[in-house]
């Protein structure tokens, strides 16, 4: 279990270790997580976390002020941060389901099934991991791994479920195919 600086505006999930902030005397790193920006996370071992949070906030823990570490240019090739990771998750996983078949054998449904169960287990942004594999357990939320169509709208709804916690607008999932997989009917994509 990991640990988030308490604060009451962001739309982070609560803290799910007991007492907040904790304090980490006995960490090799000694954090003292009062010193961090609210609602930064920290990994499981009480480290900072960059994949659990923004570049922006991840610089701030370093000390950077907010003016400094906005200002700073981002580079292309640092490990990635929460946004960044999910950016090409997403297009990962929803590129996944529009090259699934069209009618998935037992044994693809078998594979997908495992996939996303332990897709729950190892992301890498741990507050993120949590909340997918509780929304996935679900009776209404199971995966649906028939075919294409199904896991796609699946997904979509996933995504959208993110989008809702992080007060982004939700997707059509009418137009998930569209997007992952025909291109725009505008040819855009062409
Ligand atoms: C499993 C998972 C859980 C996550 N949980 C969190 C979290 O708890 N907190 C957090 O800060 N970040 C989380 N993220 C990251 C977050 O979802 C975004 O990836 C990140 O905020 C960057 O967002 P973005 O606006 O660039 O677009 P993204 O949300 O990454 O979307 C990329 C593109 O996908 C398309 N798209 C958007 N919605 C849908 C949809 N419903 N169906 C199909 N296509 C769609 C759009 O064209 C969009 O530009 C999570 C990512 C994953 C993969």
């Amino acid at each position: 279990m990991g640990i988030v600086v308490e604060r009451v505006d962001n739309p982070r999930p609560p803290v799910s270790s007991e007492g907040t902030p904790k304090k980490l005397a006995d960490s090799k790193h000694r954090i003292d997580p009062t010193t961090l920006p609210k609602g930064y996370v920290l990994d499981k071992d009480g480290k900072p976390c960059r994949t659990c949070n923004s570049l922006l906030d991840f610089r701030k823990a370093k000390g950077m002020s907010a003016a400094a570490a906005a200002a700073k240019p981002v580079a292309t090739d640092c490990p990635p941060d929460v946004n960044e990771l999910g950016r090409s998750t997403w297009t990962f996983l929803h590129s996944v389901a529009a090259n699934y078949p069209e009618q998935a054998t037992p044994a693809q449904q078998g594979d997908m099934k495992s996939f996303l169960r332990i897709f729950g287990k190892i992301y890498p942004c741990w507050y993120c991991a949590e909340d997918f594999q509780k929304w996935a357990e679900d009776a209404e939320n199971k995966p649906k791994v028939t075919g294409r169509e199904e896991l796609g709208r699946w997904l979509c709804d996933a995504h959208n479920e993110v989008n809702r916690k992080l007060g982004k607008p939700e997707f059509d999932c009418n137009l998930w195919k569209e997007r992952w997989r025909d291109g725009w009917k505008d040819g855009r994509c062409e």
